[in-house]
């Protein structure tokens, strides 16, 4: 954790420039918090997580998470700490209960046992057979089974790119607060971009907007 006048910041960016899309001075990043992205398409939202993912590299500046460099970070182990789910998310071949665990066998962690699964799924409101060919799901309930495959991952932090836009409001809502209610619980950090001001609004304990580089 790097700690500066007493708070606590998980991800410390200084000096960022990424083509001509992204160029932060300084950003700072809370722990243990729910932060919401805001701002236009094409702002360079989903650029920003991949870069806190180490899925990219700035042109210059410096990323901290916790108190180290990414350079210096081995990017594969940074991203079982730091997991992000993109906004149209992987669903591979086969059963839902191999798409769940497939985020697990990545990284080389053991597969979770069915009751496990079916928890997992409970959370983002899923209810489904495990046995079920993925293939079949619709958009929405993919994207659900793509987000309870990170909850399976436990890892620090979630990414999360739009991850609800494919639902309906309602759901949308359920499947949020169920999310955050477990990240709190266990202590994790969630960085989530949205669209919706109301889930921003409602579950945002801190608030990042980017706006588009006028070039
Ligand atoms: N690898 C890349 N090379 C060049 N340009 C890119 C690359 N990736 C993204 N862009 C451009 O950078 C800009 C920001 O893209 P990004 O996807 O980060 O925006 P966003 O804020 O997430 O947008 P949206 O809300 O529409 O998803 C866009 O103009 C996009 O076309």
């Amino acid at each position: 954790m790097i700690e500066k006048q007493g708070r606590a910041y998980m991800f410390l960016l200084e000096n960022i420039l990424y083509k001509n899309i992204l160029h932060i001075d300084k950003m700072e990043i809370p722990a243990n918090q729910i932060t919401c992205i805001v701002g236009e398409s094409g702002a360079g939202k989903s650029t920003l997580l991949k870069l806190l993912n180490s899925m990219l590299s700035a042109d210059s500046g410096s990323i901290y998470y916790q108190d180290k460099n990414l350079e210096d970070v081995d990017p594969v182990h940074h991203r079982r700490r730091v997991v992000m789910l993109a906004q149209q998310p992987t669903i591979f071949e086969g059963t839902i209960r191999e798409n769940l665990n497939i985020g697990l066998v990545f990284s080389e962690k053991k597969p979770k046992e069915d009751h496990e699964l079916i928890k997992a799924m409970a959370v983002v409101h899923l209810n489904k057979n495990l046995d079920e060919d993925a293939g079949t799901l619709s958009g929405g309930e993919k994207q659900r089974l793509a987000l309870a495959r990170v909850y399976l991952m436990e890892p620090e932090v979630y990414l999360l790119d739009e991850p609800t836009a494919a639902l309906d409001e309602e759901t949308e809502e359920v499947v949020i607060g169920n999310f955050i209610k477990k990240v709190k619980e266990k202590d994790q950090s969630l960085i989530m971009i949205t669209h919706s001001q109301k889930i921003a609004t409602k579950y945002g304990d801190y608030m990042i907007t980017l706006e588009k580089r006028v070039v």
